[in-house]
């Protein structure tokens, strides 16, 4: 396809284009192949969108998901997070199907296009569903089967051989809009030595990892009571924070890090010299009352933070845009600092920065870069006046302003209207498998 968005307000976040006012996009198969400021050359185009009243800026990447929990949204909240794994999740968990994450996957697919995601990276199970769901909606994901080894080395094998083949399978599938990383749950789920395993496997293999870390103090005091030593110091014996690819003289290989709630000086420290990637979860963080991640002060030592909403379960949507605002506010009440997390810098964390480690050829609007973006409906009485595009978008815009999306220079939304998925095809086979899964936990419930 052939695309002209013309008429445009643009956010490019490229740093040596900014903002332009009135302008157009070219966009050439999968590719942007020009960006400027007033009306374009005529050309055979296949589409012209008219984006009058309308931004136009990079989707927003969500980097830290469990899409097929998407079906557990609601069920069982306010609890805390160790309960709340060991006595609901894990248990209705045991319980899924593969048509269950199909299902759920699809609808989070689904639900994340209406609020302007072009991109996530996910870590569950039954990952081929999730895969094909990727496959079906057009949307970009980053894709990790979340093994959990929980010290026991029979275990951790027939976990390892699960993450591995995902990665085989599905690495660089759909033109490129599924990736992979090898997925160990957490350090206080998984031992060292099979951490370090999965690094290796990790580095042969060319792919990234993506990892829970220090998101409550219960894992903190844990983890200094087995081992003396936090999560990152514990990790860092094995070399695991800096994975590279065969060859390589530095850390080449996305590490994503979620949550990282508890971290100290030095393990800012550790982070930012080996080139860690921090997935912050405010919501998820804030409803499970984890804490409150060291966000500031990880961007003042140079580590990259991106975003992500974390499963359903703990959020409980996987709306971006509350997570833009919740991020900010939660800084500037934490350091008492009303100019901590400004607003642009919250958007470089949901844009610009979660595309280093899902396509680096996303996340920024410049020619030769993948079309994978968004336009903002600003035709709204909350998009009156702007001041500052950032201000808008962090504080006053939501994700139901989003009108039109494209990702890999295909249409999936267009003025509000989904047209890749049949939208209640997905809606009610996500809530019919939802009332079975749950019924079939009752069920095993009683008979226990
Ligand atoms: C991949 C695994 O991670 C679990 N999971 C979901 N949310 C969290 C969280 N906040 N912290 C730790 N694990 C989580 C999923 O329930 C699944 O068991
Ligand atoms: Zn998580």
């Amino acid at each position: 396809m052939f695309i002209l968005i013309k008429n445009a307000r643009i956010l490019t976040l490229d740093d040596s284009c900014g903002e332009i006012q009135n302008g157009y996009i070219v966009i050439d198969n999968e590719f942007i192949s020009k960006i400027g400021a007033g009306t374009p050359i005529s050309g055979n185009y296949d589409k012209i969108i008219d984006a009058a009243g309308s931004l136009v800026m990079p989707g927003l990447s969500n980097t830290h998901t469990h899409l097929g929990m998407t079906l557990l949204r609601g069920y069982a909240d306010d609890m805390i997070l160790k309960d709340w794994l060991e006595k609901e999740i894990w248990p209705a968990e045991a319980e899924l199907t593969a048509e269950d994450v199909y299902w759920g996957s699809l609808l989070g697919c689904l639900e994340m296009i209406r609020f302007g995601t072009t991109a996530f990276c996910d870590m569950y199970f039954f990952m081929d569903e999730t895969a094909k769901a990727v496959e079906k909606s057009g949307i970009r994901g980053c894709l990790s089967y979340g093994m959990i080894e929980l010290f026991d080395e029979e275990r951790g094998n027939a976990e390892f051989i699960k993450g591995e083949r995902l990665v085989r399978e599905w690495q660089g599938k759909a033109n490129g809009r599924i990736t992979t990383m090898y997925g160990p749950h957490a350090p206080n789920t998984c031992s060292k030595e099979f951490i370090a395993k999965v690094k290796k496997a990790a580095e042969r293999d060319g792919v990234g990892v993506h990892i829970h870390v220090l998101e409550t103090e219960d894992e903190l005091n844990t983890m200094k009571k087995n081992y003396g030593v936090c999560s990152v110091h514990h990790l860092d014996s094995v070399g695991f924070w800096d994975t590279r690819l065969p060859g390589s003289d530095k850390s080449s290989l996305p590490i994503l890090a979620a949550h990282s709630v508890w971290m100290s000086e030095g393990d800012i420290k550790i982070f930012a010299e080996k080139g860690v990637t921090v997935s912050h979860n405010p919501i998820s963080n804030m409803k499970l009352a984890s804490g409150i991640a060291p966000i500031q002060k990880m961007i003042q030592a140079g580590v990259l933070v991106t975003l992500g909403t974390d499963g359903c379960a703990s959020n409980n949507n996987l709306n971006m845009f509350e997570e833009m605002k919740t991020a900010a506010l939660l800084q500037k009440l934490d350091t008492k600092d009303p100019t901590a997390l400004p607003a642009k810098t919250v958007v470089e964390m949901a844009t610009k920065n979660g595309a280093q480690v899902i396509d680096k050829k996303t996340g920024v609007l410049k020619p030769g870069n993948k079309a994978d973006l968004i336009l903002i409906d600003l035709k709204k009485a909350n998009a009156i006046p702007i001041f500052d595009i950032y201000s808008h978008l962090v504080y006053s815009a939501s994700g139901s302003d989003v009108k039109t999306m494209i990702v890999d220079g295909k249409i999936l939304m267009e003025d509000y209207k989904i047209l890749v998925l049949d939208e209640y095809e997905v809606m009610k086979n996500a809530h019919e498998c939802a009332q079975n899964l749950v019924k079939r936990v009752k069920d095993k419930n009683k008979m226990l």
